[in-house]
């Protein structure tokens, strides 16, 4: 008998069910140490029937004209749900986000999911002896007018908590 491999959005994810899928689009990075400059963005939420999201984001910079120059920032991980869906203050939902960067860091971003909304905050940050200084992120994902808006503030580099990168993108499928 073959093993049947079910699909189906397990319960705890139906919160996060709007994230589900492929997008792109294009942002804006910035910080006081560096220039700021236009980024594309590819980032894909999925999953395989277990109770967890798998994710990756991939950029690129862009010229004026808005064609690729040379890859920026990427990252992967994955989505948790620790507790019941709406259990959380307010109705929401607790999420757990798992982050890796080629760049050095890791980290661990704690939040809650309230509606078409996600405001997460790192737990933790852990990073490699040449990586850069950063050590704390805050991160806002939002589902407006059906794309996919997100705004990360980072501290790094000596610098308190601030915008680093921002983007709003479009489901492809
Ligand atoms: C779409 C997301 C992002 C884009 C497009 C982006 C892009 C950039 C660019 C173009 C720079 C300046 C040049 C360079 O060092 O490569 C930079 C610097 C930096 N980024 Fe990002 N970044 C993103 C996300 C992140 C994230 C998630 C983190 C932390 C985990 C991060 C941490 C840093 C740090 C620490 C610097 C160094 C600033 C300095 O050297 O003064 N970035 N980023």
């Amino acid at each position: 008998m073959p093993i049947e491999l079910s699909t189906d959005l397990p319960q705890p994810l139906v919160p996060l069910a709007w994230l589900i899928g492929r997008w792109e689009g294009a942002g804006v990075v910035g910080y006081p140490t560096i220039e700021e400059a236009n980024f594309g963005q590819e980032v894909e939420f999925s999953h395989d029937g277990r109770p967890f999201l798998s994710y990756t984001s991939r950029t690129w910079l862009l010229d004026a004209e808005g064609a690729k120059v040379r890859p920026l920032a990427t990252e992967t991980g994955f989505w948790r749900v620790p507790g019941q869906p709406g259990a959380a203050e307010g109705g929401g939902t607790e999420v757990e986000f798992l982050l890796a960067h080629p760049t050095g860091f890791v980290e661990i971003y704690v939040g809650t999911v309230n509606g078409p909304r996600i405001d997460l905050i790192t737990d933790l940050v852990a990073r490699t002896a040449t990586a850069k200084e950063y050590t704390s992120a805050k991160r806002m994902y939002g589902l407006v007018e059906s794309d996919l808006l997100w705004v990360l503030d980072m501290a790094a580099m000596g610098q308190p908590l601030q915008s680093h990168a921002s983007a709003r993108l479009k489901r492809t499928s």
